[in-house]
């Protein structure tokens, strides 16, 4: 099965950390979807999302399924990285390769046996739109800042792995425009799932999946309820990355909003 023919991925229920059975019947996730993972420290965000990149086979510590297009998952998905449909993301996402921004990505294209020449200008072009360090294409991979790689990270993910599906987990403080991540991800009709604690991720998330001791306790779909509460988080998350920005610059910060 080639990627761009999967139309949906259906989550099964499992287990709790009790061992009782998880109370909800399917979550379906389809291209363009945006799903935050939200509970407590524990409750399993990272084992859901864990599940959909393994495609579980009640073969994990949850004993969930999930399914694409409604069957088990092509063994291929799961043993060849290159026809893998799902790119994850994480803190942790590190490269150790002793290469440039460049031959990465020329590595990269070539084994994707990618014809386009211009794909890597492409990918650092995008990941310069979610990071506000500019990326250059000579500069060593080993010397990007977090926020640089996770951004080339999801750049590379959406152009040159073109994954149907991105898994973020907790990447939201370190330096990336979560807002442009998420708009472009819909333009380009990835469904994309955020393990996240940050509130203005989980309001710009159209389904919002609420984790409690292992299971999924909850899926909210808040439709037009929250927009009065979003677009006050936007203007103060605009204040937060202004005085950020301030403070980086070793302002002295005596007016919250800049005189
Ligand atoms: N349904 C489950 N049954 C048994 N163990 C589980 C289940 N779900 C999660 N666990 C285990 O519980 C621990 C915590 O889970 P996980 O790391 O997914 O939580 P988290 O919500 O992502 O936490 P944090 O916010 O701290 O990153 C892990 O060791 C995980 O394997």
């Amino acid at each position: 099965m080639h990627t761009s023919e999967i139309r949906e991925i259906t989550i099964l229920p499992g287990k709790n950390k009790d061992n009782s059975s998880e109370n909800f019947r399917e979550i379906k996730i389809r291209p363009g979807d945006t799903i935050s993972i939200v509970g407590p420290t524990g409750s399993g965000k990272s084992a859901f999302i864990n599940d959909i990149e393994m495609f579980a086979q009640k073969d994990t510590v949850t004993k969930r399924t999930v399914l694409v297009n409604s069957l088990p998952a092509p063994e291929e998905f799961i043993r060849d990285p290159s026809k893998k449909p799902v790119a994850m993301i994480t803190q942790n996402t590190k490269c150790l390769a002793d290469l440039t921004v460049r031959q990465f990505l020329d590595m990269h294209v070539r084994s994707r046996k990618i014809a386009d020449e211009t794909v890597v200008e492409k990918t650092i072009e995008l990941a310069n739109e979610f990071t506000g360090e500019k990326i250059v294409e000579n500069v060593r991979m080993t010397s990007l800042s977090g926020g640089q790689t996770r951004s080339l990270m999801i750049a590379d993910a959406i152009v040159v792995s073109n994954t149907p599906i991105i898994l973020l987990d907790e990447i939201e403080n370190a330096g990336i425009f979560k807002e442009n991540v998420i708009k472009c991800l819909k333009t380009h009709k990835k469904a994309l799932l955020f393990v996240t604690h940050d509130p203005l991720v989980s309001l710009l998330s159209e389904r919002r999946i609420v984790m409690k001791n292992g299971a999924v306790s909850e899926v909210i779909c808040p439709g037009d309820s929250e927009k009065e509460a979003l677009s006050e988080i936007l203007k103060i998350d605009l204040t937060m990355s202004a005085l950020r920005e301030r403070i980086r610059c070793g302002e002295i910060i005596k007016n919250i909003q800049p005189a």
